[in-house]
């Protein structure tokens, strides 16, 4: 933080650095995985930093936390148990709770300081860690998918960024880890990155995903405050012929997914859709 401003410099984005201006420092912490910074923004509300890199932000989280969950969700026809990867902050598991079919939601978070932290300083994402339908698990999501194969109708991953903790979870074998996991059926969506910035790696991911779901799809929101203000998803189910894209019910209570945007998410400007159609050589 320099002259009150946070500037997200990374090598991951070269020669662009999204910048918020700093009203006060909140937290500070070098946890067992990764530095951990929340502070109190001018104009966006608290916001969670990761590594250097924003995670979160209290004004814009809603559209990445409610695509990741509701995409997968609302394409299912009945989804009942439900596994978060990562999302410590609670965002995705508030989301995955609008659903009334949910029975159970288990979150698997690998940073103990990421859940304690959000619940100190993002209450809006984190309060309903504590719904009795929610289970908290902070373990490795490899481990964890390893030792629990076909039991989960969707697996959100809401991961940071390919360099640091999250590494594994961007590697084919964890994809193969996600496919075991999953009732007959299941969906997924990770954190899929960015059109502007992440091309190669969207192209290798769909190309992952696609060698081992029955159907596999980018799919995209807007959020000013990631990189270049746009993130995508991989959203893969292993049922032949399911139209991901086609949301099977109302989600209430949401502010940037409705079933118009859910379909819209799929449709990619000209630079991507060229590259990533549908039994294209990646
Ligand atoms: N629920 C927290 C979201 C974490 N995902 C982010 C996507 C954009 C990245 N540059 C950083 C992590």
């Amino acid at each position: 933080i320099k002259d009150g401003w946070f500037r997200e410099i990374s090598s991951q984005w070269p020669g662009q650095a999204m910048t918020l201006k700093v009203n006060k420092i909140l937290h500070v912490e070098k946890s067992l995985y990764q530095d951990v910074l929340v502070f109190e923004s001018e104009t966006y509300g608290n916001v969670l930093i990761l590594d250097g890199v924003i995670q979160c932000t209290e004004r814009d989280e809603f559209s990445y936390q409610e695509m990741i969950a509701h995409i997968p969700l609302a394409s299912h026809p009945n989804p009942k148990k439900v596994l978060v990867i990562g999302g410590g902050d609670g965002g995705v598991v508030r989301e995955v709770l609008k659903h009334q079919s949910v029975e159970e939601v288990v979150l698997c978070d690998i940073d103990e300081a990421v859940i304690r932290v959000s619940k100190q300083f993002l209450p809006h994402m984190s309060s309903l860690l504590n719904d009795p339908r929610v289970t908290v698990f902070v373990g490795d999501g490899f481990k964890f998918l390893a030792d629990n194969t076909s039991t989960y109708d969707v697996i959100i991953t809401d991961s940071s960024d390919p360099v640091g903790p999250a590494a594994s979870l961007f590697q084919k074998p964890y994809f193969e880890l996600l496919r075991d996991a999953l009732t007959p059926g299941g969906h997924i969506s990770t954190q899929g990155e960015c059109l502007w910035i992440h091309l190669d790696l969207i192209q290798d991911l769909l190309a992952t995903t696609r060698s081992l779901f029955a159907v596999a799809e980018y799919a995209y929101t807007t959020i000013p405050t990631y990189p270049s203000g746009q993130i995508g998803f991989m959203v893969a189910s292993k049922e032949a012929g399911r139209d991901l894209s086609k949301p099977l019910r109302e989600v209430p209570g949401t502010r940037y997914y409705n079933a118009e945007v859910h379909k819209a998410a799929f449709v990619l400007p000209e630079f991507g859709r060229s590259l990533l159609k549908e039994g294209k050589d990646l």
